[in-house]
C-alpha cells in the first residue's frame, strides 16, 4: 500500500471500499442518525421559537419579518425535517433540505441584521449556524461541507461587502473561523469514528456468521437463511430442496491422520462444495463433520442430480494425505404446508437411511404431503436411488 493511500485510509477508513460497502455505510449511518436528526429539529425549532419570542421585546427593527422568520418561517422548515424522519421513502429529501435549512437561516440573519448597529448582538448566530451545521444537524462530513461553505460564502460576501466597524468585522472573521474549523474537525473525527465502527461491526457480524474452520456459513446462519428460503418459496411457489450430507468415517482421518489433516480434508470438503454448487445455493457447516445445502428454486429430482454431482466430485478428489474420501446424502424438498424443523428432520433421516445402507449413498426422502407433484414423481424410486 503506498505512502498516500495509507494516509488517505487513515482519514477515510472506507476508503478503497467497495461501493456496496460504501451505500452500506450510508443506509446504516442514516438509520443511526434518524432519531438524533429528529430531534435536534424539534429542539432546533423550539429554540427559534424562543429567540423570536426574544426579539419582540428587544429588536429595534423589522419586529414582524424577524417574527415570521424566526417564529414561524425556520421552525416550520425544522419541523417539517423532523417529520420526514418519519418516513424512510423521504429520507432523501429530509437530507436535502436539512442540507439548505443553514444556508436559509444564515441568510434571514443577515438580511434582517447585517448593516444595522446591532449587527454584533446578533452575529454569534451565524457562528451558531456553522457549529451547529457541523456538529449536531446529523448530516454526513461531505453533506456538512457543502452546506456550511454555501452558508460561509453567504456570510462572507454580505458582512465584508457591507461595510463593519474595523475592530469588530476582525473578531468576526476570527470567530467565523474558528466556528468553521471546530466545525469540520470535529466532523472529520467524528466521521472517521463511525466509519471505523461501521467495519468493525461488519467484520463482528461476518466472524458471528461463518464457521471458523472452513468459511462455511455457521449452523445458526445457514439455517436463517433456510428460514428465509421457505418463506420465499411459499410466497411464490417455487420450489425449495435441501441435502443434508454428512463424511463417511471421519472418526478414521482423525485417528489416522491426526486431527491437522482431519481439519485440512474438512477445509478441502468445503471448497469443494462451494465450488461445485450454484451461487444462489447455501452451504453450512452444521458441526463436525456435516454439511446443510440449500438449493432454492430446485425441485427434488434436480437436488438429487445435484448431490449425484458432489459424490462423483467427492469421490474423485485427492485430499491430502488422507487420500479418497466419500460421504453419504440425504436429500428432500420443501412443501409450503411444512415447518421448517420437518423438512431438516426428513433429510436427516434420509441421510441416516445413506449411512445404514453401506455409506457413499444418497437416499431421496419426498415430503409426506398430499398431492404434491415433485415428490410423487419422484415416490416410485425412493428406494434405490443412485448409490455407488
Ligand atoms: N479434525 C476435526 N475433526 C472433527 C471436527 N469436528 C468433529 N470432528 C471429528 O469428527 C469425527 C466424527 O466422528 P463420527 O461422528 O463417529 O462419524 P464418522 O467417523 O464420520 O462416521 P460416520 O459418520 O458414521 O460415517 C469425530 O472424531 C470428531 O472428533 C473438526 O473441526 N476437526
Amino acid at each position: 500500500m503506498s505512502v498516500l493511500s495509507r494516509l488517505q485510509r487513515t482519514v477515510d477508513p472506507l476508503h478503497g471500499a467497495t461501493h456496496e460497502e460504501k451505500s452500506a455505510f450510508d443506509t446504516w449511518y442514516l438509520q443511526a442518525k434518524i432519531p438524533l436528526i429528529r430531534y435536534i429539529a424539534l429542539l432546533t425549532a423550539l429554540l427559534y421559537f424562543i429567540y423570536a419570542a426574544v426579539q419582540v421585546s428587544i429588536a429595534p427593527n423589522l419586529v414582524e419579518l424577524r417574527i415570521a422568520l424566526h417564529g414561524f418561517f425556520v421552525p416550520f422548515l425544522l419541523v417539517t425535517i423532523s417529520a420526514m424522519t418519519l418516513s424512510s421513502a423521504l429520507y432523501r429529501p429530509m437530507v436535502a433540505l436539512l442540507m439548505v435549512a443553514p444556508v436559509l437561516a444564515a441568510i434571514a440573519s443577515l438580511y434582517l441584521n447585517v448593516g444595522q448597529g446591532q449587527f454584533p448582538l446578533y452575529a454569534p448566530e451565524l457562528y451558531l449556524i456553522l457549529i451547529w451545521t457541523f456538529t449536531t444537524s446529523g448530516l454526513r462530513l461531505c453533506q456538512a461541507a457543502i452546506s456550511a461553505s454555501s452558508a460561509l460564502v453567504v456570510i462572507l460576501a454580505t458582512t465584508i461587502l457591507v461595510p463593519q466597524e474595523r475592530g469588530f468585522l476582525y473578531l468576526h472573521l476570527l470567530y467565523i473561523l474558528a466556528a468553521f474549523s471546530f466545525g469540520i474537525l470535529n466532523a472529520l473525527i467524528l466521521e472517521k469514528a463511525h466509519k471505523a465502527m461501521f467495519l468493525q461491526q461488519r467484520r463482528l457480524a461476518h466472524l458471528a456468521s461463518v464457521d471458523g474452520l472452513t468459511g462455511l456459513w455457521n449452523r445458526h446462519t445457514i439455517e436463517a437463511l433456510f428460514d428465509e428460503e421457505c418463506e420465499r418459496a411459499s410466497r411464490y411457489g417455487t420450489p425449495l430442496s435441501v441435502i443434508l450430507l454428512d463424511i463417511d468415517h471421519f472418526k478414521q482421518v482423525n485417528d489416522k491422520h491426526g486431527h491437522i489433516v482431519g481439519d485440512s480434508v474438512l477445509k478441502q470438503f468445503a471448497s469443494l462444495l462451494r465450488d461445485n454448487l450454484r451461487s444462489v445455493d447455501q452451504v453450512g457447516r452444521l458441526g463436525g463433520e456435516e454439511f446443510l445445502i440449500v438449493l432454492p428454486e430446485t425441485d427434488l429430482l434436480q437436488a438429487q442430480a445435484a448431490a449425484s454431482l458432489l459424490q462423483e466430485r467427492i469421490s474423485a478428489l485427492d485430499f491430502a494425505r488422507a487420500g479418497h474420501c466419500t460421504a453419504s446424502f440425504g436429500v428432500t424438498q420443501y412443501h409450503p404446508d411444512e415447518e421448517r424443523l420437518v423438512v431438516i428432520n426428513r433429510a436427516d433421516r434420509a441421510l441416516y437411511k445413506a449411512k445404514a445402507k453401506g455409506r457413499n449413498r444418497i437416499e431421496v426422502m419426498p415430503c409426506t404431503v398430499d398431492g404434491c407433484k415433485p415428490c410423487a414423481a419422484i415416490a416410485p424410486r425412493r428406494s434405490g436411488t443412485l448409490n455407488r
